[in-house]
């Protein structure tokens, strides 16, 4: 048969571009890349075969061979897994199917140099083959199907197909190696990549140089071919774990945190676990699922055992290996398998206890970390009863007492002796928060505010009121009776403090008028012990949705209703006092309905609040300005 043409997916030919054109330095991680698909398709195999013995029937064990021919100038990678159909062919070597390519695309593409090391995270690293080869060649054949076929091309666009010959199951990958690039070519130079990057892969990996015809014991495996999960730690070098981590997890920063336990007792299994260093561009991404593969006796069973690791935690990349559980376990059968849940149970709070070690011995590293991945960890607050608390006090948050981060032990450790709650404030963002009025008479007197500004932060409040007994409290709700708190730099004596306000019964006329003004727009009008600049502020009433949850809430079309707000006023402000004096002398008026309008507007602005009618707004503005100027 003649080879048929394809054409490359659009994207894959951008891809091609970049990588072809790169001026990237280490273009030997394609080797990596191509060892890391072999050892998956042996992977896959092994799997396939506890159902259908007779698919590895006969064949060698699983294995990896890299074979040298300078005179060809060729270089092949070899397996004996898996294989391809035709249509796999197509499929996996003609498109780019993983979410987030197009991303990534744009990403290197953007760039003045491209990063070609994260090649692998977005399921495209068979493409670097192409950094160092002028044409690439897979010569496959599928375990179970008699026809074996060839894949080629030369990275410009196109390739073709066609059917071909192949002793057994497996695929060879050839690469005709670029003139530019004949170290490649170099038997001990391919030996230190192996060496470097792929030591941990469970299979021998082979090297032959002097052609294809070379005996199979010519050569000595390079590689332990054992999987590292099973070395003892002793034997194992930050090198081997980083370079397993980036296999495993398909991550290309540093783990920043490893955990490699082997658990003995109801039941055994080894596990180990990975917390990157930084943050996946799809953490957020609804479909976003932990990576932590499941093997049973060393052989891989699948890597969408959710059931492994709660969705809090999916930031987690790694291996877990049982050895109770059955090796012809099914991926359905896993959903209800107690063992399952039992070492998920184990696993949550192994992390967690690293995670509090971290905390203590390394804050400015658990700092990081918490930057990194602390949203996510919180929503294990209110999903996970059993480790909710645990999880609340290893959380860190921003506050007014600096750039730092606070746990919530340090934050309890300096309250003020008065101060009974814990205070906090939720925002779109820090500046946000740091701007809002309410915050001001906190400030003023010393009393530190957590600035919540996380999504999440909304839904963990409302199923833990307090923590070790000390209530959270909303800075803009009610209650928050700053008068018992003493202290702060504005203190002043009563004398002052009356000198400083209206009178008692100039103010209560005032908030009467304003009241009458303002009529059902707000639910009350009252002083304000917070406001220390601003004239006015907004808070909800002690039993009301807090104003930020409720935004959101609307926002995801949760609520429709807006609960009525109280309006707090600053006695102190210039225009507060002005107010009250003008009532004294002439009672309400005009002007001060006006007045109570555009105090409104302005607290709503301030909250990030639809104003009712902006064109009021301006006309009342404009009048004021007249009069002032
Ligand atoms: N040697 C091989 N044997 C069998 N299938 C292979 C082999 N090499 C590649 N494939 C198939 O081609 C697909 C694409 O490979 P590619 O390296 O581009 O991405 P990936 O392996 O899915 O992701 P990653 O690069 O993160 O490992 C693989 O998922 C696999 O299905």
């Amino acid at each position: 048969m003649t080879a048929e043409n394809f054409q490359f997916q659009a994207e894959v030919t951008r891809l091609l571009h970049i990588v072809t054109n790169a001026l990237y330095s280490e273009k030997e991680i394609f080797l990596r890349e191509l060892i890391s698909n072999a050892s998956d398709a042996c992977e896959r195999l092994r799997y396939l075969a506890i159902a259908d013995p007779s698919l590895t029937e006969g064949a060698e064990p699983f294995r990896i061979r890299i074979a040298v021919d300078r005179e060809a100038g060729t270089l092949t990678v070899s397996d004996n897994g898996v294989g391809m159909t035709r249509d796999e062919l197509i499929e996996n070597l003609g498109t780019i199917a993983k979410s987030g390519s197009t991303a990534f695309l744009e990403q290197l593409e953007g760039g003045k140099s491209a990063d070609l090391s994260v090649i692998g995270q977005f399921g495209v690293g068979f493409y670097s083959a192409f950094m160092v080869a002028d044409e690439v060649e897979v010569l496959t054949r599928r375990a179970g199907e008699d026809t074996a076929w060839r894949w080629k091309s030369d990275g410009s666009g196109a390739y073709t197909i066609e059917d071909a010959e192949r002793d057994g199951h497996g695929s060879d990958v050839v690469l005709k190696i670029a003139e530019a690039q004949k170290e490649f070519l170099d038997p001990d130079r391919l030996r230190r990549i192996v060496e470097t990057y792929s030591d941990h892969i469970a299979w021998p990996i082979t090297i032959h140089a002097g052609g294809e015809e070379m005996a199979d014991d010519a050569d000595e495996p390079v590689n332990k071919a054992s999987a590292l999960w099973t070395r003892p730690k002793s034997e194992i070098t930050e090198q081997d774990y980083k370079e397993f981590y980036h296999h495993v997890g398909g991550g290309f920063d540093e783990p920043w945190l490893t955990i490699h336990a082997h658990v003995e007792g109801k039941v055994e299994y080894r596990l180990l676990l990975f917390v990157p260093s930084e943050r996946p561009f799809d953490l957020f991404h609804p479909d976003r699922k932990h990576r932590v593969k499941l093997y049973v006796k060393r052989v891989f069973i699948t890597d969408e055992a959710e059931e492994l690791a709660p969705s809090y935690m999916r930031f987690l990349r790694g291996v877990v290996d049982s050895e109770d559980l059955p090796l012809n376990v099914s991926r359905e059968m896993l959903q209800n398998e107690p063992l399952l849940r039992h070492m998920r149970g184990q696993i949550v709070k192994r992390v967690l206890t690293e995670l509090e070690r971290k905390a203590k011995n390394d804050a400015e590293g658990f700092a990081k970390f918490w930057e990194t991945f602390g949203a996510v960890l919180k929503e294990g607050i209110y999903e996970d009863q059993e480790v909710g608390e645990r999880i609340l006090e290893l959380s860190r948050f921003h506050s007014t007492a600096g750039e730092g981060l606070v746990g919530l032990d340090e934050y309890v450790a300096r309250m003020k002796p008065e101060q009974e709650a814990i205070y906090y404030i939720t925002a779109e963002d820090l500046e946000q928060a740091r701007r809002s009025p309410q915050l001001e008479g906190f400030r003023a007197r010393g009393v530190e505010v957590l600035l919540l500004t996380d999504p999440v932060d909304d839904f963990w409040l409302s199923v833990r009121p307090a923590y070790n007994e000390k209530p959270f409290r909303s800075v803009t709700r009610g209650g928050a009776d700053l008068s018992k708190i003493a202290g702060g730099e504005t203190e002043t004596s009563e004398e002052e403090d009356k000198a400083d306000k209206p009178g008692q019964t100039e103010l209560a006329t005032l908030i009467a008028g304003i009241k009458q003004a303002l009529g059902e727009k707000v639910k009350d009008v009252r002083e304000s012990g917070r406001l220390q600049e601003s004239p006015v502020c907004l808070v909800a009433d002690e039993f009301d949705m807090d104003l930020r949850l409720e935004r959101v809430l609307k926002a995801h079309k949760q609520v429709d209703r807006a609960s009525k707000r109280i309006m707090e006023i600053n006695p102190r402000h210039p225009l507060i006092r002005r107010l009250a004096e003008r009532i004294r002398e002439g009672g309400v008026d005009d002007a001060l309905t006006e007045a109570s309008e555009l105090l409104l507007d302005q607290a709503l602005i301030i909250e990030g609040e639809p104003i009712a009618d902006p064109a009021a707004f301006s006309r009342r503005m404009a009048d004021f300005m007249v009069r002032g100027l």
